[in-house]
C-alpha cells in the first residue's frame, strides 16, 4: 500500500507525526506540526484547521499526500473533533494540484505508488465522517480543485486572480473518471462537459454562479466564514449527517474502489507514453519560464 510505504518513508526521513510532533499552544490546545501539513484546533469547539504548507505552491507530492491522509485519520480517530476546515498557508495558492514532477521521468513502480496515494487521499476526503469545509484562499487548479470539490462546503476568497477548475486538458491530460464524477456531482453534467473539455479555470464570480463554490467572501473573511458555516453543520447530530453523506457519496466512491487496480494500470499506461511525458516536460518548462 502506498500509504504504508509512505509512512515508512516519512519515518525514514525523520518526519515526526502526530503526538510525537505535538506542541502546546498558549491556550493549552494541542497543535500538530508536520512538515507540510499543520493541524491546529480552533476557537470553535470540535473543529480543527488543516493548513497546507508545501511551498512554493502546495503541489500534491507523495510526502504531502501521505501527511495529509495521516492528519485526517488522526482527527477522525480523535473524538474531540467533528469538523475540519481545509485551507492554505501559502499566500495566494490553495494548491497547484498534483505535483508534475511525480508524473515526469519516473518509473512505473513510482507512478503506481503515487497514483494509489492520490486515490487514497481522494477516498479519505470524499468519504470523511468529519464535516469538511474548504476555505479556499488561493488559486486551485486540477488536483487542488478536486480536494475542494470533495469537501462538504466551499468558501472562496473574492480575488479574480484565484481561479478554480479541472484544467487537465490544457496539460494534455485526461481527467480520471472519479475527478469527472466529483465535478459532475457538484456542478452538473452539461457544465462539466464544457468545463472539462476546455480545461476551464473559473474566477470567483463564475465559480459561484456554476455552483462550484457555495460562497464567495472578502479575502480576509474566508476562514471566519468557513468556521461559522461549520457551526451550522455541527448543529446536526453526527450519526444522521454521516449516514446521509454516505448514502449520497457511496456509489461514486464505490466506482473507484471497485476499479482501483485498473485505474492505477490505466494511469501508468497513460502517463508513461512518450507524447504525454513530452507535453508534461514542456508544461513544466513553460511554468519555469512564466509562459503560462
Ligand atoms: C491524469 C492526471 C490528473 C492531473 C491532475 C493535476 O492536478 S495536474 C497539475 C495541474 N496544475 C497546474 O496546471 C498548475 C500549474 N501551476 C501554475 O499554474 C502556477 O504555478 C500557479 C498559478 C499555481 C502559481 O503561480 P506562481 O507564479 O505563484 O508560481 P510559479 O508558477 O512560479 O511556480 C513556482 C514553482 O512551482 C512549480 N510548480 C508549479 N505548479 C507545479 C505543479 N503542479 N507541480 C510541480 N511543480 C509546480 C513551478 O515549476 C515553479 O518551480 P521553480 O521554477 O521555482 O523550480
Amino acid at each position: 500500500m502506498a500509504l504504508a510505504a509512505g509512512r515508512a518513508m516519512l519515518m525514514r526521513s525523520g518526519v515526526r507525526l502526530g503526538t510525537q510532533a505535538a506542541a502546546r499552544g498558549g491556550n493549552g490546545a494541542r497543535r500538530f506540526m508536520n512538515h507540510r501539513v499543520v493541524v491546529e484546533p480552533n476557537t470553535v469547539p470540535g473543529v480543527a484547521v488543516i493548513k497546507f504548507k508545501n511551498p512554493p505552491v502546495n503541489s500534491l507530492t507523495l510526502e504531502f499526500l501521505t501527511e495529509f491522509v495521516i492528519c485526517l485519520e488522526k482527527l477522525e480517530n480523535d473524538k474531540t473533533f467533528r469538523g475540519v476546515v481545509l485551507t492554505s498557508d501559502c499566500p495566494g495558492i490553495f494548491s497547484a494540484g498534483l505535483d508534475l514532477r511525480e508524473m515526469c521521468g519516473k518509473n512505473p513502480a513510482h507512478y503506481a505508488e503515487y497514483w494509489r496515494a492520490v486515490q487514497e487521499m481522494w477516498l479519505k476526503v470524499y468519504l470523511s465522517n468529519l464535516v469538511l469545509v474548504a476555505a479556499i484562499n488561493g488559486t486551485s487548479p486540477a488536483g487542488g480543485c478536486l480536494i475542494a470539490l470533495s469537501c462538504d462546503y466551499r468558501v472562496l476568497a473574492d480575488n479574480p486572480r484565484y481561479r478554480m477548475g479541472l484544467n487537465e486538458t490544457l496539460l494534455g491530460l485526461v481527467v480520471p473518471f472519479w475527478f469527472k464524477d466529483t465535478l459532475v456531482n457538484t456542478i452538473g453534467h452539461r457544465a462539466s462537459e464544457r468545463a472539462l473539455q476546455l480545461g476551464l479555470l473559473f474566477p470567483p464570480a463564475e465559480a459561484l454562479q456554476l455552483g462550484m463554490v457555495d460562497q464567495v467572501v472578502p479575502e480576509d473573511q474566508v476562514q471566519s466564514t468557513a468556521l461559522s458555516v461549520m457551526t451550522q453543520w455541527l448543529a446536526i447530530p453526527d450519526h444522521v449527517r454521516q449516514l446521509t453523506k454516505n448514502m449520497i457519496r457511496k456509489a461514486t466512491a464505490d466506482h473507484l474502489i471497485k476499479h482501483q487496480e485498473a485505474d492505477i494500470q490505466n494511469f501508468i499506461n497513460f502517463i508513461s507514453r512518450d507524447s504525454i511525458q513530452k507535453s508534461l516536460q514542456v508544461y513544466l518548462e513553460n511554468l519555469k519560464q512564466k509562459k503560462h
